[in-house]
């Protein structure tokens, strides 16, 4: 048996670049982007097949201090972590402008301490800024990364192989050095069966991935703490001869939250329609007649039923 298959974890903290890389990867938009943090809000599961080898790429929220926000920041950092437990294989992406932080220390720790498997540490969005700048970020985060694994090292409990150039600069803009990030993970998987077909993408239903491309344009448009209150929720899909009808349902949490969705006369709803659909016909290849509708529900972030119901968002039973 030749095959390879495994798991891939993508973690990081927010905006970290983690959904772009995966959509890279993929060479396909699955996962949702956008320049706010936090933009992903569960676990998606990207599949990648070729030659002998399957990776199960699985995107996360980003690992972020949730004390004080809704219970749903919790339960995202709980599906975070309990992804890596799954994993055979981690990649932690920290945005080279940004450098090393003190919460990728944090994050890192618990990962060196915690899991035996192996790590690959990812700079990323080295497109972004000028090769200087690229440089003095590569050298602020190895030192961080070393002077943090000597002081694990030292209490002998490292569990966790960084592998590799630690960190590698990998820009998602750049399909040659996706390629090569590709070739060296795929390098990387356990021999085993594959999980998949060899042409599935995500074990997500395709209402799922349409539900997520909507949310994205909200992300898009609507102000700084709008979104995060915002649920999409597929309430007809249907494939026809020419087209394909959806219909989709916009929660939010309180009511001058819905005026604000609307925009005046209706504005705003309209040029979020009009970007979703045009972003839903470029993923299903065909046409595509969206219609929008806003629903009021208070304190659905905070409440477990309503999370699950309308982001699909489960608390893990236990994250070790
Ligand atoms: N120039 C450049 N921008 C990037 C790159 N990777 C990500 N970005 C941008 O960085 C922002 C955040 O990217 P995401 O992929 O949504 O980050 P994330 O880690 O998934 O974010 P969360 O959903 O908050 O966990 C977006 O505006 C991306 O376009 C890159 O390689 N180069």
């Amino acid at each position: 048996m030749n095959k390879k298959c495994g798991y891939i974890a993508l973690l990081g903290r927010p905006n970290a670049g983690k959904s772009t890389f995966l959509n890279a990867f993929l060479g396909a938009k699955l996962a949702v982007v956008s320049n706010k943090p936090q933009t992903t809000r569960n676990k998606i599961l990207g599949v990648y097949t070729d030659g002998e080898s399957q990776a199960l790429l699985l995107d996360t929220p980003g690992i972020h201090k949730a004390q004080g926000l809704p219970k749903m920041n919790q339960v995202m950092n709980k599906v975070a972590w309990s992804v890596l437990a799954d994993a055979d294989f981690v990649c932690y992406l920290i945005d080279v402008t940004q450098g090393w932080t003190e919460e990728d220390a944090k994050w890192v720790e618990g990962i060196l301490k915690k899991y035996n498997k192996k790590a690959l540490l990812l700079a990323t969005k080295s497109d972004k800024v000028k090769m200087e700048e690229v440089e003095q970020g590569m050298i602020n985060i190895a030192e961080g990364f070393q002077a943090l694994s000597e002081k694990i090292s030292a209490l002998g409990e490292i569990k966790c192989q960084f592998i590799g150039e630690t960190p590698q600069a990998i820009s998602s803009k750049r399909p040659e050095e996706v390629a090569q990030m590709r070739h060296f993970i795929l390098d990387q998987l356990p021999q085993a069966e594959w999980l998949y077909a060899e042409d599935d993408l995500t074990d997500r239903p395709q209402k799922f991935v349409c539900a997520e491309i909507i949310r994205e344009q909200i992300f898009r448009q609507l102000g700084q703490e709008l979104p995060y209150k915002i649920a999409v929720i597929i309430e007809l899909f249907e494939h026809k001869k020419n087209v394909t009808d959806i219909s989709a349902t916009i929660v939010v949490d309180r009511d001058s939250h819905k005026g604000i969705v609307i925009g005046k006369n209706g504005s705003r709803i309209k040029s979020l329609g009009t970007d979703a659909r045009i972003s839903l016909e470029r993923h299903l290849e065909r046409k595509v007649f969206l219609e929008l509708f806003v629903k009021v529900k208070p304190g659905w972030t905070e409440d477990s039923n309503m999370l699950l119901e309308f982001a699909n968002l489960q608390e893990p039973d236990d994250v070790k």
